[in-house]
């Protein structure tokens, strides 16, 4: 991405010291939605001495040498909180495994001296971004180096669960011989299915294609030529776990796929079915998994990941004789370790040096004058990324997105670098673990194989506001609701700011009026009388408040979309009422 997007770092040359720096990043809230008022901006301020990276977990020698090159470089393992809370008040950056909680009282005790903090990895759960942001130091991490150690990992865990290694292992260093008990399963013609096909789920597929195992995947985003490309079937989740003999999870940990594996999904799959886990621990739910052992539902799991790391001692599934646990060592071979310390200490030291990473998980960066202006449309740009995105049901994946701005400007008088930004945040987060902004926007949705085409549409008018409306349109997909499908064949959706809000203006081929706020119920009904308040009346006696209604339809007492705004997120009991009304024909919840 282009340098001039951030305000360019002034680097004042002094022959015996290392360059002073001075970034500004203006900060907007819709970013990073932590930016208390009157906190905008910040600014890393200048260091005249050599920086200092207090590199607090065991990071590769490589990576340490190109940190040692440009810093001083203090590698201090195991801190207490308390003893890296003093630490870091004399540090520029930290860097970091999954091991080190960066809480918000560490960038407090910094003093404001932190300026980056560098996951060594993919996942960044274990650092306060808000925290981070606020007081405006950088996060960075290394999406990619690690991702073929953790699908081997994988692949390792697979064939030690069926041949039973962990437990023949510990028999036989207990001094038994125990032939009969330790008899496993072959994986030969076995079906495997992959939750989730992002960079590890793929490669997992790929190695359990040479072990003779028939794969499927399941991830509503992934495109599905990519799937094919490799001999894989991509499969709706409830074919993916009723026929499977073993079961991968390589899904991000999002609100949509915590507790995924419950005792209704355990109920469905074959009996004796194999899991393994080494995303993250949250998307089972660990309890109906210790139930689905003891009922001989699923016949073994092997788990590097926990909910909570390290698990308790006591803790039942890790003590269970039919599960093999690693401690959360994915990513931990010699290789990935090296390429993980190298990716993250030039993403280190390039930011300390002021250049953009492209790894960088926080970093807003846009002219004040022009965030100022396009504050609005960036609530609705992103917006309309998420319910697009939200919308679609499965087909050839996510990866052809058309972006129409409606504007009486002429293009060169509108930078819609941000708006792409967000709608690429918007229609990325709802479905992975990444975190996208300015900065990583493109980077992100490039990787993901989607690609963004932009279109302007030049109205007549004032040029005053810069924008009329945005239109988001997702090709090649089903729709969890049919009526989102214009009638060209994608998903659609348009929105535009009124009175200063964020409103959704169309669906589909339906003109609706809805203020892009809280959650959002579209339903698609025959148009005839009493149907406003049939909804209505269901969501006031659950207690639900509907901020918003519209109707759009085709014509009188044909089709019509209403769009009902709700503060609260209906009970699935509550969405069954409004389903049941015989005169609705669809209907589909949306968070915002
Ligand atoms: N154990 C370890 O040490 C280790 C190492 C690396 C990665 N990880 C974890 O593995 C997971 C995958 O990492 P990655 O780098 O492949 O991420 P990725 O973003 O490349 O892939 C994740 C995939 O999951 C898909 N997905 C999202 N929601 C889904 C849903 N509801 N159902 C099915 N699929 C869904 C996405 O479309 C994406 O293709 C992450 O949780 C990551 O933190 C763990
Ligand atoms: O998120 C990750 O990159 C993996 O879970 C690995 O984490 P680790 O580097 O702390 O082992």
């Amino acid at each position: 991405m282009a340098a001039h997007l951030l305000s360019a770092p002034s680097l004042k040359s002094n022959p015996t010291k290392t360059p002073s720096l001075s970034w500004r990043l203006p900060l907007p809230a819709s970013l990073t939605s932590v930016a208390p008022r009157g906190r905008r901006s910040f600014v890393v301020m200048a260091m005249d001495a050599k920086p200092t990276v207090l590199v607090a977990e065991k990071l590769g020698a490589a990576g340490l040498d190109l940190l040692k090159n440009f810093a001083n470089v203090d590698c201090s393992y195991n801190l207490t909180q308390e003893e890296l809370c003093t630490k870091i008040s004399l540090c520029d950056a930290l860097i970091v495994r999954s091991g080190t909680k960066v809480s918000r009282e560490v960038f407090e005790s910094s003093g404001g001296r932190l300026k980056v903090v560098g996951r060594a990895g993919v996942g960044i759960d274990n650092v306060d971004l808000s925290a981070a942001t606020e007081h405006g130091c950088l996060v960075v991490n290394a999406p990619t180096a690690n991702t073929v150690a953790a699908a081997e990992h994988g692949i390792a865990l697979i064939t030690a669960m069926a041949r039973n290694v962990a437990q023949a292992d510990a028999s036989v260093k207990a001094g038994k011989w125990q032939r009969n008990k330790y008899v496993g399963v072959s994986l030969v013609g076995k079906t495997l299915a992959v939750m989730g096909f992002g960079k590890v789920g793929s490669e997992v597929a790929r190695r359990a294609k040479g072990l003779g195992m028939h794969v499927i995947a399941h991830d509503p985003y992934a495109p599905a030529d990519r799937a094919h490309a490799i001999g894989v079937d991509l499969v709706s989740f409830e074919e993916a776990i009723s026929t499977a003999d073993f079961i991968s999870l390589h899904m991000p940990l999002t609100p949509a796929t915590s507790k995924i594996l419950n005792d209704e999904s355990f109920a469905k799959m074959k009996k004796g079915v194999r899991i393994v886990n080494v995303a993250r621990g949250g998307v089972i739910d660990e309890d109906a998994l210790v139930r689905a052992l003891d009922a001989g539902i699923v016949a073994q799991a092997a788990l590097d990941v926990f909910t909570e790391e390290p698990p308790a001692k006591d803790n039942k599934l890790v003590l269970h004789e039919n599960v093999t646990a690693t401690p959360h060592l994915g990513a931990s071979t010699t290789e990935a370790q090296e390429g993980v310390a190298i990716e993250i200490a030039e993403a280190v030291v390039g930011a300390l040096k002021g250049e953009l990473a492209a790894t960088a998980v926080n970093a807003p960066m846009v002219p004040a004058e022009v965030l100022s202006e396009l504050a609005p449309f960036v609530v609705v740009a992103e917006k309309l990324g998420r319910l697009a995105v939200q919308l679609v049901a499965g087909g050839s994946g996510v990866k052809s997105v058309k972006v129409t701005y409606a504007s009486a400007r002429a293009p060169d008088d509108l930078d819609t670098r941000l708006l792409r930004a967000m709608i690429i945040k918007g229609l990325i987060e709802p479905i992975s673990s990444a975190f996208v902004n300015l900065v990583n926007a493109d980077f992100t949705a490039k990787q993901r194989g989607l690609r963004i085409a932009e279109e302007r549409i030049l109205l007549d008018g004032s040029p005053e506001n810069p924008l009329e409306y945005i239109q988001v349109q997702i090709a090649n997909v089903e729709s969890k609701f049919a009526s989102a499908i214009s009638e060209t064949g994608e998903v659609k959706v348009e929105g535009r700011v009124k009175d200063g809000k964020p409103h959704l203006t169309r669906v589909g081929s339906f003109n609706v009026d809805v203020s892009l706020e809280g959650s959002l119920i579209l339903c698609r009904q025959v148009d005839q009388p009493g149907m406003i308040g049939k909804v209505g009346s269901i969501l006031g006696s659950e207690n639900v408040n509907v901020s918003f209604m519209s109707v759009g339809r085709i014509a009188p007492r044909k089709h019509a979309v209403m769009a009902i705004g709700v503060d609260e997120e209906p009970k699935k009991e509550t969405l069954k009422k409004i389903g049941d009304i015989p005169a609705v024909e669809e209907f589909v919840f949306l968070k915002l």
